[in-house]
This record gives structure tokens, sequence and C-alpha cells, in this order.
């Protein structure tokens, strides 16, 4: 049949870059190519969106999907599902959890033809900085990776080691010079070890000893320091998951200084505290570690005061043996929380809760990870972008259960969690790829989703 459109949405609330706009959209070869009052023409697919609202697809920067290597605790098929499920059209996998790391051009190429195989939406990939990788960095940036991941900790995985002073600022040096992005995770492995080694020396492994393990404290002095070594090699970094108010100031004191840095948070620190890991255990085990009540209304507060730049999921799944909720010695459980799915649903919680604008959440989520690391065609409804977003329902809540999450592993500190909208349906490239009205939720793909 031929006709103007593929597909014309009629009567949503469209989440535009800088306002919320009861519009049309018309979409034809997977791009938008008309946003306006009222589009006339036909299409193969007409569809009236009852006032639900249009985001543009979530482009998750920070999940460990965990394949190869680890495919029993997520993997690209279960863990690409999820995300579309929650609204998210792209993401970029982390180049730990799964074996081999992605710090070789080998790794690359293969974690790279798995993704591609199976993944349901869009996807880019992190390499890694470890150790004596330096030489591969380059080679890594032809392949196409995404930029570069270190750890200023132990990272809770043996095959990924953290990279000590020198491998950072030589790895800055050489992610300078390739004009890449560093993205690490700061907390002092030297603080951080200090104050382990004595509780489990006193065999003290309750929720409060991990807590106390790892205080805002480390993660100040690990993102001052780096901040300093960006300073002094010109390298741009992006601190991933930061927990605590104080380390967001150091951030944006050095990005007015001209550091060119940006903060991402996790939905984890802002919607749960350490009472969390008191009460449901392993669940709620990460690093750095839930912090108190009292710093998660500052980070909120920051939050609202559009203070941070992205927010990503951290998705980090472990099988139930890891994650034991009976089991009471927190320094063995898997450090990670699992909810790749629920990014985009908790940052809508927060700005109904917070009286955040909604086109303030797409750039959280879409515009800022797209302009950060220069995906050009993504994460915005505009005319000539990919056509990727999500269609939320605000009539409807949506109760999370083994149900309607999608992650391999159904254990997560999100289980019962209650959010005030629902997610319809996600499209990637055009095409559906979730559908919460049907029985078979996710429909297959062309080929070329990922060419
Ligand atoms: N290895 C890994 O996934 N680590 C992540 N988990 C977590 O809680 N923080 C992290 O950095
Ligand atoms: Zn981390
Ligand atoms: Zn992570």
């Amino acid at each position: 049949m031929n006709t103007d459109y593929d597909v014309i949405l009629r009567n949503g609330h469209i989440v535009l870059p800088e306002s919320v706009q009861k519009q049309d959209i018309a979409i034809k070869d997977g791009k938008f190519v008309c946003i306006a009052d009222s589009i006339s023409g036909t299409a193969a697919q007409i569809e009236d969106l009852q006032e639900n609202y249009v985001f543009p697809g979530a482009i998750d920067v920070h999940v460990h999907l965990n394949e190869p290597g680890r495919t029993d605790w997520e993997g690209f098929t279960s863990g690409s599902k999820m995300l579309a499920a929650g609204g998210m059209t792209t993401f970029f996998d982390m180049p730990l959890n799964g074996i081999p790391s992605t710090t070789t051009l080998a790794a690359f190429r293969q974690k790279n033809s798995i993704a591609k195989e199976k993944s349901l939406i869009d996807y880019r990939l992190w390499g890694g900085l470890v150790p004596g990788n330096i030489d591969n960095l380059e080679v890594l940036a032809e392949a196409g990776v995404i930029g570069y991941k270190a750890f200023i900790s132990e990272s809770g995985n043996e095959e990924f080691e953290a990279a000590d002073d020198m491998t950072l600022l030589e790895g800055m040096k050489e992610i300078a010079r390739l004009g890449k992005i560093l993205a690490l995770h700061a907390e002092s492995k030297t603080i951080t070890n200090f104050l382990v080694s004595e509780k489990i020396a006193l065999n003290k492994r309750t929720a409060d000893d991990y807590f106390a393990s790892r205080p805002i404290i480390a993660e100040v002095e690990a993102v001052q320091r780096a901040l300093y070594y960006a300073e002094l090699t010109g390298c741009s970094l992006h601190f991933v998951h930061i927990s605590s108010a104080r380390a967001v100031d150091k951030i944006l004191e050095a990005k007015q200084s001209g550091i060119d840095v940006t903060v991402e948070t996790c939905p984890h620190y802002l919607l749960f505290s350490h009472q969390d890991l008191l009460t449901k255990g392993a669940v709620a085990k990460c690093a750095p570690p839930l912090r108190a009540e009292q710093e998660r209304q500052k980070l909120i507060a920051l939050l609202a005061d559009n203070k941070f730049d992205i927010v990503a999921s951290d998705h980090s799944p472990a099988p139930y043996s890891l994650k034991d909720p009976t089991h009471h010695d927190l320094f063995s459980a898997w450090g990670g929380i699992s909810g790749g799915q629920f990014t985009l649903l908790s940052m809508l919680k927060l700005a109904i809760e917070n009286q955040i604008p909604f086109y303030r959440i797409a750039k959280w989520t879409a515009s800022n990870p797209a302009q950060r690391f220069n995906l050009k065609q993504k994460g915005m409804i505009a005319a000539g972008f990919d056509a990727d977003f999500t269609i939320i329902d605000f009539e409807r809540k949506t109760i999370i259960s083994n149900d309607n999450y999608y992650a391999r592993h159904k254990q997560s500190i999100y289980m019962n969690y209650r959010f005030p909208c629902h997610v319809v349906q996600t499209f990637s490239k055009g095409k559906q790829v979730y559908n919460s009205m049907t029985s078979d939720a996710f429909l297959p793909l062309p080929d070329t989703l990922n060419n």
C-alpha cells in the first residue's frame, strides 16, 4: 500500500524538548517526519492515543547485561525486553560482569555480535579501562565503543580490576587524545578497603556495617581526585551513580571552572534509603550504598533544581542465591540493583511528587544522554530523529510483580512497588517493540534494527 506515512499518532500529549504539546506525530521509514497540530494524509497505521503521553524513548547509559559469560544472570534477550517494557529504546552496556570484560578488541567483537543478534532495541557498548590495557583504547574507539568505564574502588567482579592512580592518569591522557569520555565509578579504594577489612576482621557483616564501610567521604574523595586528574589531562568525565550532595557540589564546582564533566544518579538513590537495606536485605545492596533518608531528600532537591545531567538505572542483576534475603552477611551478597525497567517510571513518580516538568524528565533520560554521547539521531521527538518513543498512561497505575517485571531474575527492590502511571507501548525506530495490551507483549523486529 502506498501511503504518505507509515504511522500517524493522534490525540497524544507530546513531550517536546522544552514543553508538552497536544499534537499529532507522523512517522516514515523509522523517523519522525512531522509533529504538528493536525496531520492529514494516509498511513498504514493510525492510532488514537486517547490523551496518553508520548515521551522520547529513554536512553539508559548504564546497564550490566552480563553476556557473554554470565548470561544466566541476565543477557541481551531478557535485558533488552525488560528495558523496552519500561520505555527504554537504547542502552549502553557496561564492560564488566560478563566474561570476558570488554577491555580488548576481541571481547568487544564477541559481545557486539551477540548483542546485534539478540537485542530488541538499539544499544552501544562501553569499553573498559583497567590496569595494563591502555594500548587497547584506540582500537576500541575505532571499533565503536561509546566511551570507557573505570572503577576507582574494587568492582566486585574479579575479572575487572580497579584502576590505580597511574592507570587513571595515563588512561585519561589517552582518552583525551581519542576525544572520548571516561565514565567513573567513584569511591575510594583505599578508604573502602580500609573500612571493609576492619569490619571483616571483627566479623561485623550486617546491613549497618556494610553501610558504614562505604561512607560519603569515600565518594567525595574519589570524585575530587578524578576531577584534579581531568584538569591535568583534559579528559572528559562522566560520573556514574553519584549518591551524595557533597559529591554533586564538587562536580558542579568543577563544571563551572570549565572541566568537561557530567553527573548521573540512579532512581534507587532517589526512591530508597538505607532503611530499605535494613528491612529488605540483599536486594537493596548496591555500591555506593543507599544513603540515609536525609541524604535522599538532598538528592531529590538537587534533582528538582536540575543539577543532574543524566539518570540511568545501573541495572546490575544477579541470581537469587547471591541476593538471598535470608542471608545476613551483607558483605558476601552481590552488590547491584535489579531495576532497569523502572528508570522512566521512577522519574515520572518523582516528577509528579515534586512538581518537576515532564520535558525535564525527557532531558535527563533521553536528550542529555544523546547529546553527551553524540547520538545525533536520538533523544528527541523532532522531525528527522529516530522514531524512538514510549506511550505513557497516567490514568493507570503499575504495581510491580513477577508477571510484569521482565528481567531474568525477579527478585528486586522494586517488587510490589507502585508507580502512578503505566507504559502502554514502546516503539524503536518506528516499530512497536512492546505493547502491554497484547498477550505476547514483545514483537519481532526486522533484522535491520541495529545496523
Ligand atoms: N559490578 C557491578 O555491577 N557493580 C555495580 N553494582 C553496584 O551496586 N554498583 C556498581 O558499580
Ligand atoms: Zn559502579
Ligand atoms: Zn554499574
